[in-house]
């Protein structure tokens, strides 16, 4: 089954666009595990049990487990994934970008190693950067970024590009939109790349979904970094994940982490549903 395909049946089942983000941060691990990097797995794999029957998605950030040599734990921890949340997919956060070989082995560690069902990949190499991956792995799913949530997005994302683009009598193309186009069109050979797009910029959002009508949009933003997910969800429409992770994964600094991230999970699920255009 191709990516999008397992993610939207997972979406449907759970009735749900939440994405639980995977980033755990050893100080911020619950008492007496607290500092312990031996139990970011065991931590992550009960925020999952927990949340399961929530989400669309999970989405495990690389660097915060191949920081302290935790990548035997991030393998155990796809695993416990598709063991106990059965076809709910999981994407892994890298943000890869090289060329040729380099590329390839990255898809293999995505792919193989972790047993990954999608990617968080870098535009910036262009589009041969990006066939590595649909050539070895054409049903796995590709979210390129676009436009990103942090401030420093601004310093190249926003650029106006001198050739004007494709419709330069209505203002010039900038960065992100050509992206946004080149990376849902031509580049899309496997029909299963999405773009990232910060919550925190809905008005960009909506200009992504106008050029992408039918993308999936990987969402990050929303909760700790104070996006409006009412304006996200609009902006978005459809097809789109919304991505939190410190604000369910720490709910509660205490040992009833994984309730209050069930708690939080199920309180965003349902505000991303109230906030959907009727
Ligand atoms: O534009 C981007 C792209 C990726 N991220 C990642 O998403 C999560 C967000 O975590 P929160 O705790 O919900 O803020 C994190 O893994 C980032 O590396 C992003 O924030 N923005």
């Amino acid at each position: 089954m191709t990516f999008i395909d397992q993610w939207q049946q997972a979406a449907r089942r759970n009735a749900s666009s939440l994405c639980v983000g995977l980033d755990p941060e050893p100080e911020r691990l619950p008492a007496p595990w607290t500092h312990d990097t031996t139990r970011l797995y065991d931590f992550c794999a009960a925020i999952v049990d927990a949340t399961a029957d929530l989400v669309c998605a999970f989405k495990p950030q690389i660097a915060h487990f191949a920081a302290v040599g935790a990548e035997a734990q991030l393998e155990r921890l796809v695993a416990h994934i598709h063991r106990n949340a059965p076809g709910v997919p999981v994407i892994l956060d890298a943000k890869r970008g090289d060329i040729g070989s380099t590329a390839r082995h990255y898809a293999r560690e995505a792919f193989e190693r972790y047993g990954a069902d999608a990617l968080t990949v870098s535009p910036f190499m262009g589009s041969d950067s990006l066939d590595p991956y649909i050539d070895s792995h054409p049903d796995r799913g590709l979210f390129v970024l676009c436009r990103t949530s942090n401030p420093g997005s601004e310093d190249l994302q926003a650029l106006q590009l001198a050739d004007g683009g494709p419709h330069p009598h209505l203002g010039a193309e900038r960065l992100f939109e050509r992206v946004a186009r080149l990376a849902t069109g031509p580049w899309n050979r496997s029909g299963q790349i999405g773009l990232v797009t910060g919550a925190t910029r809905p008005d960009d959002i909506a200009r992504i979904r106008a050029i992408a009508p039918d993308a999936p949009l990987l969402i990050p933003g929303i909760g700790a970094q104070g996006g409006d997910l009412q304006a996200t969800v609009g902006a978005a429409r459809r097809c789109f994940l919304i991505n939190a992770s410190r604000s369910v994964l720490y709910a509660s600094a205490d040992a009833d982490y994984a309730s209050a991230a069930r708690t939080e999970a199920a309180r965003l699920r349902q505000a991303i549903a109230a906030a959907l255009p009727v």
